[in-house]
């Protein structure tokens, strides 16, 4: 600092004690929905532009005293924007939402704002995870409206408990009472039946104005606060269930032998030094010992706070555990009823593998079952085999782990959760935990005495599953039945599993559909996984058309024994062969769904063996195999 007069000094002072406030303001996120043509984009301009005039005129008197302040003023503005959006980006979402940041003598605000357009649904999605209110923007003269029904039923389906219900253009039906009440009287009846508590309705003209930031003249019939007025006072403390305290670890802090502290975001209760706490999964027990911050020490932490928390006991805790209180633990469980919508461009397909991001933790999820997809515009219950872009479906989820979790209506942070493609890592969905299913806690691994190991040697080998993979008439089957006449011949005991001798019986319920192949490998997986558990050595010949199916069998087995060939033919060689005239159908248009044809085949990018079966006749090619089996 430099040297100041008095007048200097009072003016710092003035600056130091604005900024505290300032920086103690509570912050209000809000999301819009509605499409340009209801005048979103005039809101939300008018609503930027005309606060920030405010918000210029009170600063003006500060400025003029401090030049410092109006930088530092900006960079802590800009500290927010950056807050903001990485809770977006911890949840692993980069979607088009512009993230807007203005601030009232009240309130600061973050806005997110979701481009229209087709994949409205899922930006949408996204900005009100983290939202407080949503404000449903409805042109007068056209009322109610589907994606108003779409809309709002995402708003609750999401908790968002708050809807500012913006009634736009009023101008143009001559600020007409009768014309509002009728569009309020609608709306809440729609609230009602989502169970969104809180609506306030405006009649406003974004595009003139009125009700916006002050009341306006021209509607003298309305009481109610401006839209601005609203969300500078509404309460959007939850009054979530007590669940008691909660802290999902995000970060174990060990900078050196004597300390091991837990970090992350308090997301239910409070804590306090001397509280009994459990880890969950592990169920270990504790006792809080400090509560560790930047600025020191505190004796109790609450919902919000970040915070690092030491133990009493050395337990094993990593990113992603759930610390919680002894007293009222959170549930445990991996299998649930979830509300799932689905953001992939490709379809949610049941029985393919998924991670799932809950809380800090990440898993992975299969859904087992769509017990129905929901008509997001009339909310009919609807049969469904797979979940499109922008569906929303009622799904059972079994993850690979349990997890601790609370139901999304009483927590978000450990009910709210996300489906990520294993081989792209795109996000490709947001669902909501609604409750745990009970049947898994029942079902336990029988343990047998006598073990896979044992069972081979006995057999004088080693178990194995050898995957062979590839187009239809590839060369699959030939191949698998000359590795299994070797084996035999060798004494050894295998057996091949291929789609003739499975698909007439445990999988005669299945089709060529893409869920229905997901399903057909899956089974086929999981038998051959028991198969070696019997000591012996699997040859599995199926299409196998897709890499997460592929890369779920190998996840069945330990490291090693699972050995995937790929049988590799070009489609026109498999064609020109066309051992059984398929895709002489195939190309007429008599077998739909063919793979190679009109449904798509995906090479393994790194499998064990790979057989070039137009380099190599069969016989070389099965000794391959075999070499590389007992070599
Ligand atoms: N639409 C379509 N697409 C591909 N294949 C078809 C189809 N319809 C019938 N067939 C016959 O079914 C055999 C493939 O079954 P798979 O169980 O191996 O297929 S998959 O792994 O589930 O994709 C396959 O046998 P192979 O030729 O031995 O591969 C075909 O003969
Ligand atoms: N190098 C090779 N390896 C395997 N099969 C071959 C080879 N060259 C030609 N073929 C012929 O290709 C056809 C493959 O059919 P099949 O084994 O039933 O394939 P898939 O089981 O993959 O559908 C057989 O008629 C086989 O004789």
């Amino acid at each position: 600092m430099g040297v100041h007069d008095n007048g200097t000094q009072d003016a710092a002072a003035a600056v130091a004690a604005y900024l505290e406030q300032h920086e103690k303001k509570g912050l209000l996120r809000f999301i819009t929905c509605g499409s340009v043509d209801d005048g979103k984009s005039t809101l939300i301009g008018r609503l930027l532009h005309d606060t920030k005039r405010l918000f210029d005129d009170q600063l003006a008197a500060l400025e003029s005293d401090s030049r410092r302040h109006g930088t530092q003023n900006g960079e802590i503005d800009f500290a927010l924007l950056v807050d903001g959006l990485s809770a977006e980006r911890e949840q692993g979402i980069t979607i088009d939402v512009a993230y807007r940041f203005f601030s009232t003598e009240q309130r600061k605000f973050i806005v997110a704002d979701c481009p229209g357009h087709e994949q409205y649904t899922r930006n949408m999605a996204t900005g009100a995870s983290t939202a407080d209110v949503a404000v449903v923007l409805v042109d007068a003269r056209k009322g109610l409206l589907t994606q108003t029904h779409r809309h709002s039923y995402i708003v609750s389906l999401l908790g968002i408990r708050h809807v500012l219900l913006a009634v736009n253009k009023m101008d143009l039906v001559d600020y007409d009472p009768g014309v509002f009440d009728a569009i309020v009287e609608g709306y809440r009846a729609l609230a009602a039946d989502l169970g969104i508590e809180h609506v306030q309705a405006v009649p406003l003209s974004a595009l003139k104005g009125d009700n916006l930031i002050e009341r306006s003249a021209a509607m003298p019939w309305y009481e109610g606060p401006s839209a601005l007025e609203y969300l500078e006072s509404v309460d959007v403390s939850r009054t979530d269930r007590d669940i008691g305290f909660r802290l999902p670890v995000q970060w174990v802090n060990r900078p050196h032998q004597d300390f091991r502290g837990f970090a992350g975001t308090v997301c239910a209760g409070e804590v306090r030094p001397g509280d009994a706490v459990v880890t969950l999964p592990s169920g270990r027990r504790s006792q809080v010992a400090r509560i560790v911050t930047a600025d020191g020490d505190l004796d109790r932490a609450v919902a919000g706070q970040a915070v690092t928390l030491t133990l009493d006991d050395e337990l094993d805790i990593s990113r992603g555990d759930v610390i919680a209180s002894a007293s009222q633990p959170a549930e445990v469980s991996d299998q649930f009823s979830a509300h799932v919508l689905w953001m992939g461009e490709q379809a949610l397909l049941p029985g393919r593998p998924y991670w799932l991001k809950i809380g800090a933790r990440q898993v992975s999820a299969t859904v087992t079952e769509i017990k129905h997809k929901v008509d997001v515009n009339t909310r009919d219950e609807l049969a469904a085999k797979h979940l499109a872009l922008n569906e929303v479906g009622v799904c059972n989820l079994h993850l690979d782990q349990p997890v601790a979790f609370e139901a999304y209506a009483d927590n978000r942070s450990l009910g709210g959760f996300i489906l990520i493609d294993r081989i792209s890592n795109a996000t490709v969905a947001a669902g909501t935990l609604d409750f745990a299913l009970r049947r898994a806690a029942n079902i336990h691994w029988q343990h047998v005495d006598v073990d896979k190991t044992a069972r081979a040697a006995s057999k004088g080998q080693v178990a194995r599953c050898v995957w062979f993979t590839g187009l239809s008439g590839s060369g699959k089957s030939t191949i698998a039945n000359l590795v299994d006449k070797r084996l035999h011949a060798l004494g050894h005991h295998a057996f091949v599993l291929d789609g003739d001798n499975v698909r007439h019986g445990l999988n005669k319920d299945l089709g060529f559909t893409d869920e229905d192949r997901v399903e057909n490998i899956r089974r086929v997986a999981e038998v051959s996984r028991l198969m070696t558990d019997a000591g012996l050595i699997v040859l599995v010949s199926f299409i196998s058309p897709f890499r997460a199916e592929r890369r779920l069998a190998r996840e069945l087995f330990a490291e090693g024994e699972f050995i995937e060939v790929h049988v590799d033919t070009p489609l026109e060689v498999a064609e020109q062969r066309d051992v059984k005239g398929l895709y002489a159908k195939a190309r007429a248009g008599k077998i739909p769904n063919f793979t190679g044809i009109d449904s798509p085949y995906e090479a393994p990018e790194a499998a064990e063996l790979t057989l070039d079966t137009v380099a190599e006749d069969a016989e070389a090619l099965a000794q391959r195999v075999i070499d590389r089996l007992l070599g």
